[in-house]
């Protein structure tokens, strides 16, 4: 993102005072990223970022957000760990929102993906699906089926001011996903925003997965289907198998797929693919005045969607199980 909320040197200085953190160095806005206000915070004894919860972020879910990384951390996943402060709580406020402060990781996301990339993407979620199975809190997905018609009404007729006849084919893709989507496929928690900026690779190798404010109980195979999409289609929107076989073929040799996850994927690709649209859409009519953060687009989602629409089954896409 994004810095929505502005921090004045007293707030952050009282703030990182209530941690035991060591003496603020320096603090700095970061561009990258869409939901949060993050800063990246050096103290004379580590690095940290710190968090703003801004619009999206139901501040009742941050309990389930923070101690799931905790979780996670705990049985070895690589993800921010969230630094209790001097009181022992992990959630503050800061200018008026509510904020956190988690550990820094090192690495870098990869802008153009490649097969080996896909395949330790794969691994890695599937780690933390397995990881997560005894985590005890659980958090609906806000964003599942069910949540898309209520985002695509607050966009209505403005839908069209970004590509003429979206709104009928939105309305049309919803119709569809909502009569067919699968309900009983395995899951539990997902990440449900394993973009390529949200994972950190140190060369080939993946170094860590961060931004788990979407993380939700779903079914695993949604996370895949997510990932399909976000990984897997080149600049020119063609669908690489190569990239989607290693993907499964990685979270398979971790997690082997059932025959109806598998058989599902053409349909969770297509509500996968709307759900972006739609949250891209509604974020494009909606950018707050002077806020520093530029709108991903959402046509590109239109295009992964149309792809799918055209495939029927999972062989088609040329994937093995
Ligand atoms: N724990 C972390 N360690 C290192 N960098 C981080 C960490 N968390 C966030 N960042 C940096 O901040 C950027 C935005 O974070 P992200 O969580 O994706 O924001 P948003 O939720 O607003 O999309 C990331 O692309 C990364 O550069
Ligand atoms: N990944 C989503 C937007 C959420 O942004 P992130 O920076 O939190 O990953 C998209 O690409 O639409």
């Amino acid at each position: 993102m994004a810095v929505y909320t502005e921090v004045t040197d007293e707030e952050l200085n009282d703030f990182i005072g209530s941690y035991d953190v060591g003496r603020l160095l320096s603090f700095k806005g970061i561009a990258e990223g869409v939901e949060n206000s993050n800063f990246l915070v050096h103290t004379d004894k580590a690095s940290y970022i710190l968090t703003l919860y801004e619009k999206r972020v139901n501040p009742d879910d941050l309990p389930y957000f923070l101690n799931l990384l905790q979780h996670l951390a705990a049985k070895g996943l690589s993800c921010p760990t969230p630094v209790p402060s001097r009181d022992g709580e992990l959630l503050g406020t800061l200018a008026g929102r509510p904020a956190a402060l988690v550990t820094f990781l090192d690495g870098m996301w990869v802008k153009r993906p490649k097969v080996d990339h896909c395949a330790e993407l794969g691994r890695a979620m599937a780690e933390l699906h397995l990881d997560g199975a005894d985590y005890d809190g659980f958090r609906k997905n806000a964003l599942d089926v069910s949540g898309w018609r209520p985002l695509f009404d607050q966009c209505g007729e403005r839908s069209d001011t970004v590509h003429p006849g979206l709104g009928a084919e939105i309305a049309s893709e919803l119709d569809h996903v909502e009569k067919v989507w699968p309900r009983d496929l395995p899951g539990g928690v997902i990440h449900a925003d394993l973009f390529p900026d949200n994972v950190f690779f140190l060369g080939n190798e993946l170094s860590g997965l961060i931004d788990f404010y979407f993380a939700c109980n779903d079914a695993f195979a949604y996370d895949i289907a997510i990932c399909l999409n976000a990984w897997c289609f080149e600049q020119d929107m063609s669908f690489n198998v190569t990239k989607a076989k290693a993907l499964l073929k990685g979270y398979a040799a971790v997690r082997p797929l059932s025959e109806a996850e598998y058989n599902a994927l053409p349909t969770l690709c297509r509500g996968a693919a709307l759900r972006f649209l739609l949250t891209r859409l509604y974020d494009w009519l909606s950018v707050p005045e002077g806020a520093l953060v530029t709108p991903k687009d959402p046509l590109e989602y239109l295009k992964k969607l149309r792809f799918h629409q055209s495939i029927s089954s999972t062989q088609a896409y040329g994937l093995e199980r």
